[in-house]
């Protein structure tokens, strides 16, 4: 399942974000690559231990506490600290699946990769390519959205990003280990979660249709949830 998140970051987030980055050194993505993805892979990044990552993962980090979206759809357990990245003019990533475990850097924690995000940090319109391409059974998605906007995927897709080929494309990234490990499993609950909030908004509360939904919602997440 692939969910877009409008405005995850306010224009005032993304416009002091972008102005910490334009100050910080950059260095060559592969430092954090697999093998396979450090073949394919011609990017910069923020060094992830750097006080400048730190902040601005925070930022994103509070950005995520306050997006529902974000919550039904990933139903994270564990998030890692969200990295940033750019590609200039003639870089990008070819096809690749994100490695399956990551640690948390600082506290040695092992997190399984479940859930990918991109999120975009230069107006389209700066650049051309420099799309992110995800694979799944559907197809291919190519997504390219306004600053601020986040796109999640399933990190066992396989996906790339377009060469860049004007401009510049800056974006944090980050996954995180959900409480649900099955995407698909993940996509019905979210599917559910939606559909309750628009049947909220036509019953009350105590409705026993919007009690009984509710329940069963819960009694999933019960069932499948891993903590
Ligand atoms: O830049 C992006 O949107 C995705 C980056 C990515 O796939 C990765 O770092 O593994
Ligand atoms: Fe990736």
């Amino acid at each position: 399942m692939l969910v877009t998140i409008p405005d995850l970051l306010t224009p005032e987030e993304v416009a002091y974000i972008r102005q910490v980055l334009e100050g910080t050194d950059w260095v060559d993505g592969r430092s954090t690559a697999g093998d396979q993805a450090a073949k394919v892979k011609n990017n910069l990044q923020v060094p992830q231990d750097s006080p400048v990552a730190r902040e601005l993962s925070g930022i994103v980090m509070r950005a995520l506490g306050r997006s529902p979206t974000y919550s039904s759809a990933a139903l994270p357990l564990h998030v890692l600290p969200p990295m940033f990245n750019r590609y200039d003019e003639g870089m990008t990533f070819g096809a690749h699946v994100d490695g399956s475990i990551r640690v948390i850097p600082g506290t040695g924690q092992r997190i399984r990769t479940d859930i990918s995000t991109t999120v975009f940090l230069t107006p389209p319109e700066d650049y051309d390519g420099g799309e992110l391409v995800v694979h799944d059974t559907y197809g291919e998605h190519r997504v390219k959205l306004p600053a601020g906007h986040a796109v999640v995927y399933p990190a066992t897709s396989l996906h790339s990003v377009s060469p860049v080929t004007r401009g510049s494309r800056w974006a944090s990234f980050f996954w995180a280990q959900s409480m649900v490990r099955d995407d698909w499993r993940r996509h019905m609950l979210y599917d559910l979660d939606q559909s309750i909030m628009r049947i909220r908004s036509m019953l009350p509360d105590d409705d026993p249709a919007v009690t009984g939904i509710t329940a069963h919602y819960h009694n999933m997440i019960r069932h499948w949830s891993e903590i």
